[in-house]
C-alpha cells in the first residue's frame, strides 16, 4: 500500500464512499455507537485485532456505549493516506457485526 499523502479530491472521493467518516484536522475519524457498554469494549477488541493485521494503528477511544477512531499515517508525517482508508474500510465492514452506528 502506497504512503503517499492523499489529495484533497482523493480524499473526498473516498469519504463519499464511507458514511459517517470525515477528516478533521489531519486525521480520518468516525465515531460509532453501539448498544451497549460490553458491545463497544468487544469492537474495540475487534479493530485491534485488524490494526494488528494491517499493521496500521489509530486512536481508539471507547467511551460509555461509543467508540471513536483517529488515525492517519505517521511514516507519512501524519498526512492521511491510503492505509489510513484501508483501516477505515476494514472497520467499516465489520461495524454491523457489532449493531454498531
Ligand atoms: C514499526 C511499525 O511497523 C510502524 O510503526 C507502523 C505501526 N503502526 C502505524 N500506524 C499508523 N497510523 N501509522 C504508521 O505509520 C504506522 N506504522
Amino acid at each position: 500500500m502506497p504512503v503517499e499523502p492523499l489529495s484533497q479530491k482523493e480524499i473526498e472521493d473516498r469519504l463519499a464512499e464511507l458514511p459517517g467518516w470525515s477528516v478533521e484536522g489531519d486525521r480520518l475519524t468516525r465515531s460509532f455507537r453501539l448498544g451497549s457498554h460490553f458491545a463497544a469494549t468487544a469492537m474495540v477488541v475487534h479493530i485491534a485485532q485488524v490494526q494488528e493485521e494491517l499493521n496500521h494503528h489509530s486512536d481508539l477511544t471507547l467511551g460509555y456505549n461509543t467508540v471513536s477512531l483517529a488515525v492517519n499515517t505517521h511514516s507519512a508525517g501524519g498526512a492521511v493516506t491510503g492505509k489510513d482508508f484501508e483501516l477505515a474500510r476494514r472497520v467499516q465492514d465489520l461495524a454491523g457485526v457489532h449493531g454498531a452506528s
